[in-house]
C-alpha cells in the first residue's frame, strides 16, 4: 500500500500546481496528506461558499461563567476545570446543576439565521468530557443532569429548519475519561489508552447515527503526546468516518501523520478538509493561506469560548467583526464568530446586539460574502476584494473611507471595468474617472458611514485598455 500510495502521490504531484507552501522533498509518508489540492466535491463546495459560521460553547462551564466562590478566574472560562483554584469534584459534580429551562433552540437557529450564518458549530463534547448528549459510553452526560434530555438534537433539527449546516465540535482530550492519557509513560497507560481510543471511535460513531444531517467534525484537543504520536490512528479515524458518512467535512485539527507533524504533514502538506488552524487570528495575505481552504473561528472578547459572566480587556465591535469576515471572504476563508450562552440557555446581551448589527449588514451587503473568494487583485488600503466565485464581478468591501474621498482601483493587466454599481444608494457621485492603465478613480458622495460599504464592479478580460467610461479629460 505505501509504495501503491506513494506513487499515486507523486503523480499528483506532477499534476498539480505548487501552489502549498513550502514543499519538502516528498518523504515517503503512509499517513500525511491524501490528497494535493482542494476538494472539488459538492459538499466542500457548500461549505466554501457559506463563508458565516456561528460557533457555540456550551456546557456545565457556563454554570461557574469564570467565578467561583467570589474568585475571578483569568483563563479562559471553559478551563475552569485547570484552575487550581477549583477543586475538581466540585467542578465534576456540577453536572446536577445543569438546567437550562430557558434553552429554545429555535430561536437560537432564528436569531443565527437572521445574522446570516450558513453553518453553525457546536460543542458536544468539551475537554471536561461532559456529553450534551445522551451517551451510551458516559456517564457523563445530560442524562443524568436535572435537564436529563438530549440538547443536541433538538438544537440540530432547529438549525437544519431554518437551512443553516451543523458541525459536531468534538474534544479528544476527556478529563472526566479514567484511560485518557497527555502521554504514554507506562504499558499500564498504553493498555488504558488503547480503551480511550475505542471509547472515541465508538461516541464518534454514536453521533453520526444519532444525528445524521450533520456536515462534519470540528475536532479539538488534539495536540497531546498520546494522540499526536499516534498517526496511524488518526488518519484510520478519519478515514473511517468518511466511510460511515461520505462527504464529511473534517478540519486540519484532527491528524498527526507518523512523525507528530500536525495541520501539515511532513511534506508540508495539508491534512484533512481545510487549515483549521486559524483561532482568533487570521491570515494577512493570499500567500499565508497557499490556496488551501481555510476557516478562522473568533472570540467576541479576547479569550473567552465559553460563558464568562466577566468580559475584561477588548471586545470586538459588529464593524470589527464584519471586517474580519470580509477579510476571510477576500482571502477565500470561512469566518466563524463564536458565542457562549449562559447556563440557563440564553444569550448575553453584548451577543445578541452583535448578531443584529451583523443581521443588519449581511441584509444590505451579504451578496459580497456569500460565494465570495479571493478576486486576485492587489490589495488597497480602503478595505478588500472579493470576487463572487467563478464570476467577472468583484465587490469592494470599503472599510477606510479615504479623506480625498475617491478610491483607487488597480485592475490587473488586461482587465477593464465595464459597469460599476453599490448596494446602497447614494454612495458613488459620477461615473469612474479611468486614469491609466487599468486603473480608476472612484469618487465616493460625502456621506459619513457607521459601517463598511460595498460597491460592485463588473469587469472583463479585455486586451484592449479600454474601458466603458471615457478617458478623463486631461
Ligand atoms: C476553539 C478553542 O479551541 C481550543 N484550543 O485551541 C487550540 O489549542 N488552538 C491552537 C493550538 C495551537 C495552534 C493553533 C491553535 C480549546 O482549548 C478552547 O477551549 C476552544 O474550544
Amino acid at each position: 500500500r505505501t509504495i501503491a500510495a506513494n506513487a499515486l502521490l507523486l503523480l499528483q504531484l506532477h499534476g498539480h500546481a505548487q501552489t502549498n507552501q513550502s514543499i519538502r522533498d516528498t518523504l515517503p509518508l503512509e499517513h500525511g496528506a491524501h490528497r494535493i489540492g482542494n476538494r472539488t466535491d459538492a459538499d466542500m463546495a457548500r461549505w466554501r461558499s457559506q463563508r458565516l459560521g456561528q460557533f457555540i460553547h456550551w456546557g456545565l462551564y457556563a454554570i461557574p461563567g469564570g467565578e467561583w466562590k467570589g474568585k475571578t478566574y483569568n483563563g479562559a472560562a471553559e478551563w475552569i476545570r485547570s484552575w487550581k483554584e477549583m477543586p475538581q469534584q466540585e467542578y465534576d459534580n456540577l453536572y446536577k446543576q445543569f438546567n437550562p429551562v430557558n434553552y429554545q433552540p429555535e430561536e437560537w437557529a432564528q436569531q443565527a439565521n437572521d445574522m446570516g450564518a450558513k453553518y453553525m458549530i457546536i460543542t458536544t463534547k468539551h475537554h471536561d468530557g461532559f456529553c450534551l448528549w445522551p451517551s451510551k459510553y458516559s456517564k457523563y452526560s445530560v442524562a443524568a443532569s436535572p435537564w436529563k434530555k438530549d440538547i443536541i438534537g433538538p438544537m440540530v433539527d432547529a438549525y437544519n429548519k431554518k437551512g443553516i449546516d451543523v458541525y459536531l465540535y468534538f474534544s479528544i482530550i476527556d478529563w472526566n475519561q479514567p484511560d485518557w492519557r497527555a502521554a504514554l509513560k507506562t504499558p499500564a497507560d498504553s493498555i488504558a489508552y488503547q480503551r480511550f481510543k475505542v471509547f472515541v471511535k465508538n461516541q464518534l460513531t454514536e453521533l453520526l447515527q444519532r444525528y445524521p444531517t450533520v456536515k462534519g467534525f470540528w475536532f479539538d484537543g488534539t495536540w497531546d503526546d498520546s494522540w499526536k504520536n499516534d498517526g496511524s490512528f488518526s488518519d484510520e479515524l478519519e478515514q473511517y468516518l468518511q466511510r460511515l458518512h461520505p462527504g464529511l467535512i473534517i478540519g486540519s485539527r484532527l491528524r498527526a501523520d507518523e512523525k507528530g507533524a500536525r495541520h501539515f504533514d511532513s511534506n508540508g502538506r495539508l491534512m484533512g478538509d481545510y487549515e483549521q488552524g486559524w483561532e482568533r487570528k487570521l491570515p494577512e495575505k493570499s500567500a499565508d493561506v497557499h490556496g488551501n481552504d481555510w476557516e478562522g473561528v473568533m472570540t467576541i472578547p479576547e479569550n473567552q469560548w465559553g460563558y464568562n459572566a466577566r468580559w475584561a480587556g477588548h471586545i470586538k465591535s459588529s464593524n470589527e467583526l464584519i471586517e474580519m469576515l470580509v477579510k476571510s471572504a477576500s482571502l477565500g476563508g470561512n469566518f466563524v464568530i463564536n458565542f457562549g450562552p449562559k447556563s440557563d440557555g440564553t444569550f448575553r446581551t453584548e451577543e445578541v446586539q452583535r448578531m443584529q448589527e451583523i443581521s443588519r449588514w449581511m441584509k444590505i451587503n451579504g451578496s459580497a460574502i456569500y460565494g465570495g473568494t479571493d478576486a486576485g487583485f492587489a490589495k488597497q488600503d480602503w478595505g478588500y476584494y472579493i470576487r463572487k466565485s467563478g464570476t467577472d464581478s468583484v465587490y469592494m468591501v470599503v472599510c477606510n473611507v479615504p479623506v480625498s474621498g475617491q478610491l483607487r482601483v488597480k485592475l490587473p493587466a488586461q482587465t477593464t471595468l465595464v459597469n460599476v454599481t453599490s448596494l446602497e444608494k447614494n454612495i458613488i457621485s459620477g461615473t469612474p474617472e479611468l486614469i491609466g492603465k487599468n486603473e480608476y478613480f472612484i469618487h465616493l458622495d460625502h456621506k459619513n458611514q457607521d459601517a463598511p460599504f460595498v460597491i460592485l464592479l463588473q469587469t472583463s478580460k479585455d486586451s484592449r485598455d479600454n474601458s466603458g467610461f471615457e478617458k478623463a479629460k486631461t
